[in-house]
């Protein structure tokens, strides 16, 4: 195996690099300016023979700003894996992509099995689903791993930013209908090497084990860092966003379990990651 690995400052980036590392795996890691994926010369300059995966962490990922800037945010997350795919099928190397729960309608009330499909309601979950179709047409031999609600030490995640309101404020209002499946980002990039050394092709879903509410998150949080801060649950229409987010976004993990074992409670993974702050 010998990894091209783009975008490795990002939030899943970041972790994936910690993980070949740790793991002894040969590979490469690029980012912008170098390799932007919105620029197809780069790309070519990148990704050459002898490379077996290229793992794909750049995305567009502004949910809120994706609403004013979506033809922006398509070239990155549709454009881009386009790109990327033309250029992995004349390598003969298989593309490792990331999509997201946000390609989903959310009117559900069963975990969504990866074939369900596709109706965003927002515009980052309509570049999100743009991107799969282009990257499914292209015809590049592709692992795409659906994921959700990811959080890790460092980025810019629910988690990190509930622990820092939670010291800053007295009360904080969080939404308690809609449902999903935090991810770890470090659990992530794991369980995606396990799904590539199990030569898994093709859709698959990877989160945390269990399904939470942003509110329920929240309280885990205060109750692990013993806040004084009162955490109120509240309905979406009473935090209102530019973008609508799904209210059932629990994606179906057994293709994947099947494959690789079951995914950690997501409880573990987030007091794994409040113990390294
Ligand atoms: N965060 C989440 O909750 C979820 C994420 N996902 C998916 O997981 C993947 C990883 O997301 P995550 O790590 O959270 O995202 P981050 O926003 O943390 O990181 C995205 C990275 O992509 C880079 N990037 C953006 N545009 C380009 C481009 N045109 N060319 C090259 N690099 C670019 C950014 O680089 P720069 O520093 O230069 O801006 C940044 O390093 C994405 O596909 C995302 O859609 C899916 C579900 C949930
Ligand atoms: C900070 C905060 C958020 N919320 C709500 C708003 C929103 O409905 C929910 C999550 O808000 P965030 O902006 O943190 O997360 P959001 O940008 O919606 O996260 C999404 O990112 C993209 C990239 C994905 O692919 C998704 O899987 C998902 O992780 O929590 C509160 O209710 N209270 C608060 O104090």
């Amino acid at each position: 195996m010998r990894v091209l690995l783009i975008a490795p400052n990002g939030m899943l980036g970041r972790a994936w690099k910690g993980l070949l590392e740790s793991e002894g795996v040969e590979h490469t890691a690029v980012g912008r300016p170098e390799l932007d994926i919105t620029r197809p010369e780069t790309i070519a300059s990148m990704v050459t023979p002898g490379c077996t995966h290229v793992v794909n962490c750049a995305a567009w990922t502004d949910v809120d700003g994706a609403e004013s800037h979506e033809e922006e945010a398509r070239r990155s997350n549709a454009g881009g894996p386009a790109a990327l795919a033309d250029a992995v099928r004349a390598i003969g190397a298989r593309l490792v992509h990331y999509s997201t729960d946000y390609v989903f309608r959310g009117d559900g009330d069963a975990p969504y099995p990866v074939d369900t499909p596709r109706d965003p309601v927002s515009a980052y979950g309509r570049t999100k689903a743009e991107g799969e179709v282009l990257l499914e047409e292209s015809g590049v031999d592709h692992l795409t791993i659906r994921t959700s609600w990811v959080y890790a030490p460092w980025g810019k995640n629910f988690v990190l930013t509930m622990r820092r309101l939670l010291t800053e404020r007295d009360q904080v209002k969080v939404v308690d209908d809609q449902r999903g499946r935090p991810t770890s980002a470090e659990h992530l990039a794991r369980a995606s090497l396990g799904l590539m050394r199990a030569d898994a092709r093709g859709f698959f879903h990877v989160s945390d084990g269990g399904e939470a509410t942003w509110f329920e998150l929240a309280r885990h949080i205060g109750d692990r860092e013993g806040t004084t801060c009162a955490i109120e649950p509240c309905t979406t229409d009473a935090f209102p966003r530019p973008a609508k987010r799904p209210a059932y976004s629990v994606l179906d993990l057994s293709r994947t379990e099947a494959l690789i074992g079951p995914m950690p409670d997501w409880r573990n993974n987030v007091n794994a990651v409040l113990e390294q702050l």
